[in-house]
């Protein structure tokens, strides 16, 4: 079995680094010309999927654009995650999950074992109940080669209240949370299956991020206001192994699918430094 550390990297070197968000926000349904409601959702995803999913490194669907619909919006999103993955793009389902003992476990089955309807390569968690309380999800990671981005930095103005603040020895608790993923990624080549989200829009960085030996998903670029020069800055030494994440800065240029995937092509061109 090949870890999603591994597939990553392999992706990001054949299809360029970009992860390309699918929030399909009702004002883009309606700026596609598409009616917000089931049938504009499936429409927008399947735009999409047609798009990125033989193109783009990485696929990020926004769960909650599609639970908003209900059980046929969460159909949409099965569909969706399917076509993506068929066509090969990684999956990383933007859900945020967080929990603990048996919930958390759950959360993990939902997502990160090959056999359950919503199967992706990789899913968001939010740490706020501690990072050993993700345990169950990274066990499951390692068990069928799935992967977790953990958040860390957000790019929104209020994350630093919490991600800013000091913990054990003085660290900050962004600090904590990338030493807690770190420990788990150590030894694995090419790169750990544990990454962490920080934001392109975060100033400076209050950690030190090179010791990860995992990925970055690195929201907050375009419609955020974070730029390339942001990224360069932030990340130094681990750039290799940052994965911009757009998703506005994409989708306003559809619903043309050549025109949403020159898109595409200008970021990871934008980009291609990471790798270059
Ligand atoms: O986990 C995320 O994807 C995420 C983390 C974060 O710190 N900031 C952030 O904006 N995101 C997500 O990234 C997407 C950003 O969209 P754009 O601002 O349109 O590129 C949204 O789906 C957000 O929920």
């Amino acid at each position: 079995m090949t870890s999603f550390g591994a597939r990553l990297d392999a992706a990001l070197d054949a299809r360029g680094s970009t992860c390309v968000g699918i929030d399909p926000h009702p004002a883009l349904l309606a700026a596609w010309g598409l009616p917000d409601g089931i049938g504009g959702l499936a429409r927008f995803a399947e735009t999409c999927a047609a798009a990125f999913g033989p193109t783009a490194a990485v696929v990020k669907p926004q769960s909650a654009f599609f639970e908003a619909y209900g059980a046929a919006g969460i159909a949409v999103l099965e569909d969706t995650v399917r076509a993506c993955r068929a066509a090969g793009a990684l999956v990383l389902l933007d859900a945020k999950r967080g929990d603990i003992g048996t919930t958390m476990a759950a959360y993990a089955r939902a997502y990160l074992a090959p056999d359950a309807p919503l199967a992706v390569d990789a899913i968001t968690l939010s740490p706020y109940l501690g990072v050993g309380s993700l345990e169950p999800a990274f066990e499951l990671c390692a068990q069928y080669g799935t992967g977790a981005f953990v958040l860390a930095l957000t790019s929104n103005p209020e994350g630093p209240q919490v991600q800013h603040a000091r913990a054990d020895g003085d660290q900050v608790v962004a600090q904590l949370v990338i030493e807690a993923l770190a420990e788990r990624n150590a030894g694995a080549v090419p790169l750990g299956s544990l990454g962490a989200v920080v934001g392109a829009t975060i100033g400076a960085a209050p950690v030190r991020l090179d010791a990860l030996n995992g990925p970055f998903l690195v929201p907050g670029i375009g419609a955020q206001g974070g730029t390339a020069d942001d990224v360069r800055r932030i990340f130094g030494a681990a750039l290799r192994n940052v994965v911009p994440s757009v998703s506005r800065a994409v989708l306003r240029h559809g619903p043309d699918v050549d025109t949403l995937r020159t898109a595409v092509e200008a970021q990871n061109a934008t980009f291609a430094f990471l790798r270059g």
